[in-house]
């Protein structure tokens, strides 16, 4: 049985039972992927990729001595609801970028975040800094859109795909020159992500099955990173000190959504955080 995906404020998963909350939103994923593959042809994506600038070197910008902060354009969330009226995405990741972070994450997502091309479109144009695609991706077809659209990350989860497919779409992101950053909540994800090969590793504190979000995933799952892989602490970051919990467990960069876009100021928010992230204390801390 496919329930709704149209009922933001109806019922939601937890209360009709059976699917859980990923599941759902890749329903709703992969319908949005059937219509813009019969909207736009492999071959004008390729096109488009073709005058595309080369992507940046985000793993070089992360590796940076400092906790790096990716701030997020984020207009509602499964968990939350909106979050945030956002009609500039553009000026908003300038603002991001003016206060120090490192990478703009853009949720594209449309059903359950708001999200679009388009508004990576507008970032891209906005910013020098990498920007992330951050979606549900299933297909080499998104990455070849995160591409075609300027994104220099494209956001893997592990828990979306099966090991082929990770693989996959692992080689399709980095034979594009972008970083993939492999997401994961557990042991045996990050055992499939290292196997994978990811060079770049987030920790998500939000079990996307359940929204619980739980900010000590970061440290239990950090000492299985092997030196060289770099670890992004993702979700749960309230202000300044989320960061140093992060960089104390050994993060490189922490990824913010929520409290960016609530907070009233988001530049000075992640100005503060950037401002923690490159205090020497951290640094000895990272
Ligand atoms: O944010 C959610 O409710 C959510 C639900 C299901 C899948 C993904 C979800 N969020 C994506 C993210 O991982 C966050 O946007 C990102 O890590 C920032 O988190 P936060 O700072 O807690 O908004």
């Amino acid at each position: 049985m496919r329930l709704s995906y149209h009922r933001p404020h109806g019922r939601d998963w937890r209360e009709r039972g059976a699917m859980n909350a990923l599941d759902e939103i890749l329903d709703g994923v992969r319908a949005d992927l059937a219509e813009r593959e019969r909207e736009t042809s492999l071959a004008a994506l390729k096109q488009r990729v073709e005058r595309v600038p080369d992507p940046r070197d985000a793993l070089a910008v992360l590796r940076a001595p400092r906790v790096s902060v990716i701030a997020e354009i984020k207009r509602r969330s499964p968990s939350k609801g909106a979050l945030a009226a956002i009609t500039d995405p553009a000026g908003l990741a300038s603002l991001y970028e003016q206060a120090g972070a490192a990478a703009v994450s853009v949720l594209t997502e449309r059903r359950r975040f708001g999200g679009s091309l388009a508004d990576l479109d507008a970032v891209r144009v906005a910013v020098d800094i990498p920007v992330l695609r951050k979606d549900f991706v299933v297909s080499p077809y998104q990455v070849l859109e995160a591409r075609a659209h300027g994104a220099d990350l494209v956001l893997l989860i592990v828990a979306a795909l099966d090991q082929p497919r990770l693989i996959g779409l692992l080689e399709r992101v980095e034979s594009l020159g972008m970083t993939a950053l492999v997401e994961v909540h557990d042991e045996e994800e990050m055992v499939r992500a290292l196997d994978a090969g990811a060079r770049l590793i987030g920790i998500n504190a939000r079990n996307l099955r359940t929204l619980q979000v739980d900010r000590e995933t970061f440290a239990r799952l950090a000492p299985m990173v092997p030196h060289g892989v770099l670890k992004v602490a993702e979700s749960g970051v309230r202000g300044p000190h989320d960061l140093l919990q992060y960089a104390g467990a050994g993060a490189d960069a922490v990824l913010v959504g929520e409290a960016a876009v609530t907070g009233g100021d988001p530049r000075q928010f992640v100005a503060d955080l950037v401002t923690a992230g490159t205090h020497p204390a951290t640094r000895i801390a990272h």
